[in-house]
């Protein structure tokens, strides 16, 4: 069950958090546009929790997980990350140097691990870069390190002497999760880990990266377009839409309650094994709009059954209601529910 959480529980803030990649073109390469890949996202992420980013291919998912890496530089906004000692850092704020620490602090666990292994290391040679740049000299100590790592992702220790060839998909995957673990983040940002695996396979990464969690009190931020999977495993869930938050909410309160006609849609897509809670199929209207010209109004009205004027008219802001006693955001003008006092998502 979703708890409440409070201001003191926050890890990590954005506000207002834009990224815009300029388009370039003709003889001398000027800036035409641009495309709005983020569009002012607001959002706090709790320490110990799993929060899932779900939406449609191109909505600005692993734009936004980069960003907060700072592996991608947002245009706007801040990116707030609070360290167990209660310290806070913009890190948008930072130079390159003076982010060494919170890189540390901060992983990334990507979709395709053959790309992020090279080919040409041992799994030893891969793994023990990140702990020689955090400080851990001695060979021998960083072989006992990725032995107890591979351990600890199920693997056998002796392991580390082979070449990334050598592994099955979900075996390299649980490699990319032992070197996401190796110089102990607190957040790891999981971008579609699981979603190339087959899905027995899935479900023992999955079982892996919670307890892993409940080990080692990581807080993960799960990027996936697969709905099926965020259900199980994430506390709240950010619907996202052409770069903007358009739903976040308790995990349960989204399967049970979906305010959001963009979220309806994806929902009604997934099969559900009790017909008599499968809801009709809702086919969404056309292809997701150019984030280099985004809709005026609400970004998705173009292709939303129930749209109105307004719609078209005024964007909607992510608005907090309070659905038995729990907060549930939306960004859409035709909820007609009564708005729960201003807090920021
Ligand atoms: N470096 C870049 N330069 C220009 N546009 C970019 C760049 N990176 C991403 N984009 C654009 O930003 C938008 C968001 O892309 P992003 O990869 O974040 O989406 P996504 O939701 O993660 O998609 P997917 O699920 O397919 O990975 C897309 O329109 C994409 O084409």
């Amino acid at each position: 069950m979703q708890q409440q959480h409070n201001e003191d529980d926050v890890i990590l803030r954005l506000r207002d958090v834009k990224v815009h990649f300029p388009l370039k073109g003709g003889f001398m390469q000027k800036t035409t546009a641009h495309v709005k890949a983020i569009d002012g996202v607001n959002l706090d992420v709790y320490r110990g929790e799993v929060l899932g980013l779900v939406g449609e291919s191109g909505c600005g998912k692993t734009t936004l997980g980069k960003t907060i890496l700072q592996l991608i530089h947002s245009t706007n906004g801040e990116i707030t990350y609070r360290s167990t000692d209660e310290q806070e850092t913009d890190l948008t704020k930072l130079k390159d140097h003076e982010l060494f620490p919170y890189r540390k602090r901060l992983q990334i666990v990507f979709q395709d691990p053959h790309s992020s292994l090279n080919p040409a290391f041992t799994i030893f040679g891969s793994l023990e870069d990140p702990l020689k740049k955090y400080g851990i000299k001695s060979r021998e100590e960083r072989r006992k390190i990725i032995g107890d790592l591979l351990e600890a992702v199920n693997m056998r220790r002796e392991y580390m002497d082979r070449y990334p060839h050598e592994f099955s998909g979900g075996q390299r995957q649980r490699i990319g999760i032992a070197r996401a673990l190796s110089i102990e983040p607190e957040l790891i940002i999981c971008d579609e880990a699981v979603s190339a695996l087959d899905v027995s396979i899935q479900a023992q990464v999955l079982q892996l990266l919670m307890k892993l969690k409940q080990e080692k009190n990581l807080t993960y931020i799960f990027i996936t377009h697969d709905l099926s999977v965020t259900e199980y495993i994430c506390d709240r869930i950010a619907v996202m839409y052409l770069g903007r938050i358009v739903e976040l909410c308790a995990s349960e309160d989204l399967y049970a309650r979906r305010l959001h006609p963009y979220t309806q849609a994806l929902l009604s897509a997934i099969p559900v094994a009790d017909l008599d809670k499968q809801t009709k199929r809702i086919v969404l209207e056309g292809d997701v709009p150019s984030p280099v010209n985004p809709p005026s109004g609400c970004p998705f009205h173009p292709r939303c059954q129930f749209r109105k004027d307004v719609c078209s008219q005024i964007e909607p802001k992510l608005k907090r209601y309070e659905i038995d006693g729990r907060d549930h955001y939306a960004a859409c003008h035709l909820i007609d529910l009564p708005e729960a006092a201003p807090n920021a998502a």
